[in-house]
């Protein structure tokens, strides 16, 4: 369990993260997500005590990271896998850092079992892809058996099948109890491995709930399609209902639930040709949550740039660092 209470870190005239309170749960992903800028790695950092908050506090089970004795077995965070850039083997190098924190070296071949690293245990760390990079920095993280993961961007950059390993190994993680925080720019991303999103924009928090909830936040609607449309619109058409017509024989209709129309649509004898929810997307739930939060704006949103390097990234250049 991670909990933040007013948390703030301020660089100078620069205020990273603004009075934020938010409760990580054990058991279940949640997704630390923002644009550039937003103060995701600077929360990160003063989880894992190598920021110390300028007011406010953040603790791991109850305490600050930097009061429990053995931290490493409370939580263990990849923070910049590129930061290991080492002659070592990869076996070698998580052997040295369990040394260094009392962890038995039987512990160092369960975590590349878990990490699937076994072929390349003996290999040099430093010719590693970014893949095995990501592996080995979730395999340190995992060393102290930490009930705590907190892992900043680790699908950044990786091919789909990476994605896909680091996604199940997240769920995995947090389906035996563990607290698991990821941070990404991508919603779509999260949308998929996340149960809670977290959404920071410019320091503060924009939003914090179950996936489920923001889904229902981005304007979701029942399509119908039947040759009698005009009946059913006529019949759905209630204050808080509104019916839309798309053509002849479409409808949108938002406010009730595809089984109420299903219904109404039997107790009218209406065929039902489609009858279909269709989910807004996350993606543009996040988009309209964060958009007055960018630093930067590059201008409109297109297609292109939201297939673009990083989603959401596309519309915010953080060029103030
Ligand atoms: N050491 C530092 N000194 C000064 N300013 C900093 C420092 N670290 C971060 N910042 C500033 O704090 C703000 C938050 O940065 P942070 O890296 O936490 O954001 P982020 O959400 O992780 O962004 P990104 O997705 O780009 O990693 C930014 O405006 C950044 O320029």
């Amino acid at each position: 369990m991670i909990e933040a209470t007013s948390l703030t870190k301020r660089y100078g005239a620069r205020t990273a993260v603004d009075a934020i309170d938010f409760t990580v749960r054990p058991g279940q992903v949640t997704g630390f997500l923002g644009p550039n800028g937003a103060g995701k790695s600077t929360t990160m950092r003063m989880i894992v005590g190598l920021d110390r908050p300028s007011a406010g506090r953040v603790t791991v089970n109850g305490r600050p990271y930097a009061e429990h004795r053995a931290p490493l077995r409370e939580v263990g965070a990849l923070l910049d896998a590129k930061a290991v850039h080492t002659g070592r083997s990869a076996r070698n190098h998580l052997r040295a850092i369990a040394a260094t924190h009392g962890i038995p070296a039987r512990r160092v071949d369960e975590v590349i079992g878990l990490t699937g690293l076994e072929s390349v245990a003996r290999k040099r760390v430093g010719g590693f892809s970014l893949g095995m990079g990501q592996r080995l920095g979730i395999a340190a993280a995992l060393l102290g058996d930490p009930a705590t993961l907190i892992l900043d961007e680790p699908v950044n950059g990786l091919d789909p099948e990476g994605v896909l390993w680091v996604r199940g190994f997240a769920r995995q993680l947090a389906a035996e109890g563990r607290t698991v925080l990821l941070s990404s720019h991508l919603m779509s991303e999260m949308a998929l491995t996340a149960d809670h999103i977290i959404v920071l924009g410019k320091g503060r928090v924009v939003a914090n709930a179950p996936v489920g909830d923001l889904l229902g936040s981005t304007g979701s609607f029942v399509r119908v399609r039947s040759p009698r449309v005009d009946e059913l619109a006529r019949r759905l058409g209630q204050p808080d209902v509104t019916v839309t017509s798309v053509d002849a024989t479409t409808l949108e209709v938002r406010g009730v639930g595809a089984e109420v129309i299903g219904e109404v649509a039997a107790g009218l004898g209406v065929p039902l040709h489609e009858l279909t929810l269709v989910q807004g997307s996350l993606e543009d739930a996040y988009l309209s949550l964060t958009r007055d939060e960018v630093e930067y704006r590059t201008g409109a949103v297109t297609g292109a740039d939201a297939a673009g390097r990083a989603g959401a990234t596309a519309v915010s250049e953080e060029v103030a660092r």
